[in-house]
C-alpha cells in the first residue's frame, strides 16, 4: 500500500452534519490540507443541493484544501479527484474493467453509481467532498426518476472494505495526481480522465439549467466541458447533468 502523503492531516470523525460544513467550519482557521472523514453524517448533500444519502458503512470524506489559483483551474480538481477515486476502486477490485468515470463527478461499477464528487469553494479553500456507496447503494425511491441506479461495491465487486481502508488508498492516490496536475497542467488528467470515461462516441443527452440536448459525447475539452456533436452543431456544455 502507497505510503499516507506527507504533510496532510486525517480527521476521523464518528459524526457530523455533512463532512463539507466541517471543511468550512476548519478552513476558517487551517492552513495544511487534510482528509475529513465521518462515519456518519446527518445532513450531507450532493451535487444541486440534492441530499446525499449515507447508510452505515459507507465512506464519506472531504478533502480540504487550499488552493491559490484561479477559479476554473480549481474546479478542473473534480477530474483530479475522479482519478483518484478510480485508482482507489481498481486498487481494492483487483481489476480495472467494471469501472469507469460519468462526465462530470461519477465513478461508475459495472454502469451504476457507486461514488459522487461534490466540489465546494470557499474565500481561500477548496473542499473536495466524496461520497462511496462500499457496503449499501441508497433507496432508488428517494433519487430523481432519470438518476442513474446506484450500486454498491460489495453488491458489485463482492469486495468488503472499510471506510479507513477507503481513505488509505484514497489519500496517496489523490496525492499523486494532485502532483501530476500541478506539475504539468490539466493535459494528462485530461487524457487519463478520456481513457476511463463512460459512453465516449456514444449518444447522451445533456440536461442544463435552461435545455436537453441530445447528441453524440466527443470529448472533454481543455477546459473540463462537455463537448457534444449534435445536429444544431457542436457544443461545449460547462454545467449539466447527462443521462445516457
Ligand atoms: O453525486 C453527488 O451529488 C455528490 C455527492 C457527494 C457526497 C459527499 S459525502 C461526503 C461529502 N459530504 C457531503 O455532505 N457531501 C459529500
Amino acid at each position: 500500500m502507497q505510503e499516507w502523503p506527507t504533510g496532510v492531516g486525517r480527521n476521523v470523525l464518528a459524526s457530523v452534519d455533512s463532512t463539507m460544513s466541517e471543511a468550512a467550519r476548519v478552513a476558517a482557521s487551517g492552513v495544511f490540507p487534510q482528509w475529513i472523514l465521518a462515519h456518519e453524517q446527518t445532513a450531507a448533500h450532493g451535487r444541486r443541493g440534492r441530499a446525499w444519502q449515507m447508510p452505515a458503512g459507507n465512506f464519506a470524506a472531504t478533502y480540504l484544501m487550499y488552493p491559490n489559483e484561479p477559479p476554473d483551474r480549481i474546479a478542473l480538481r473534480s477530474f483530479v479527484a475522479a482519478l483518484a477515486l478510480y485508482d482507489a476502486f481498481v486498487a481494492v477490485a483487483g481489476r480495472p474493467d467494471p469501472f469507469s468515470l460519468k462526465w462530470p463527478n461519477d465513478v461508475l461499477l459495472n454502469g451504476g453509481k457507486v461514488a459522487g464528487i461534490l466540489l465546494e469553494r470557499g474565500s481561500s479553500h477548496l473542499a473536495i467532498g466524496i461520497g462511496v456507496n462500499l457496503l449499501q447503494a441508497p433507496r432508488v425511491d428517494q433519487l430523481e426518476a432519470e438518476a442513474t441506479a446506484p450500486v454498491s461495491l460489495v453488491d458489485g465487486t463482492g469486495v468488503r472494505v472499510s471506510p479507513e481502508e477507503f481513505l488509505d488508498l484514497l489519500a496517496p492516490s489523490y496525492a499523486a495526481h494532485e502532483a501530476t496536475f500541478v506539475t504539468y497542467g490539466f493535459g494528462p488528467i485530461r487524457s487519463a480522465w478520456l481513457n476511463r470515461a463512460a459512453r465516449l462516441g456514444q449518444p447522451v443527452r445533456a440536461r442544463t439549467m435552461t435545455a436537453e440536448h441530445h447528441g453524440t459525447f466527443e470529448t472533454v475539452d481543455e477546459a473540463g466541458n462537455l463537448v457534444l456533436k449534435t445536429p444544431q452543431g457542436t457544443l461545449s456544455i460547462p454545467a449539466a447533468e447527462v443521462y445516457f
